[in-house]
């Protein structure tokens, strides 16, 4: 068995921020880089939420976390990069469906809207959720355009 972790890099806006930190310390069996921010104090998730989605898609990472308010800001920040699919998962079931449908190599997490443990929970679903594939290819390929 290979000791290689899977890289993740995280980061998030200053809503996301506890979540952030609770994630990180949760991740124990990956490497995480943390792309910030790293206060409470009010930012601009675009700041934080391009590093990750360049770092990804760069293959750097093989997944990014996202965390703000209602992860729509860092969501639609993250999709704007050409190999990122980056998906809004506010429920367990969200988070499996992003992964086996969509192939999404970034998960954005509503930190105002979900408890910790379903964020946890929605993490852990998220990363351990394989893609489909078949009919799913070929969709997954129109995206680009
Ligand atoms: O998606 C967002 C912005 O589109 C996020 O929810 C931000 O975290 C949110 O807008 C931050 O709001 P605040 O009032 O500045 O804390």
């Amino acid at each position: 068995m290979s000791d290689t972790k899977i890289k993740i890099a995280i980061g998030a806006d200053h809503a996301g921020f506890e979540y952030k930190e609770i994630l990180k310390d949760f991740l124990q069996d990956y490497e995480v880089k943390d792309f910030g921010t790293y206060s409470e104090n009010s930012v601009d998730y675009p700041d934080f939420a391009h590093p990750v989605a360049a770092a990804v898609e760069n293959g750097e990472f093989t997944y990014g976390i996202l965390l703000c308010g209602s992860a729509n800001g860092v969501a639609i920040t993250a999709n704007k990069h050409q190999h990122i699919r980056a998906g809004l998962c506010w429920e367990n079931e969200v988070a499996s469906l992003v992964r086996k449908h969509n192939d999404a190599n970034v998960l954005c997490i509503p930190a105002r809207f979900v408890s910790e443990e379903l964020a946890k929970e929605i993490t852990t679903t998220f990363l351990t959720t394989v893609f489909e594939g078949g009919r799913h290819q070929n969709r997954v390929e129109k995206i680009s355009c």
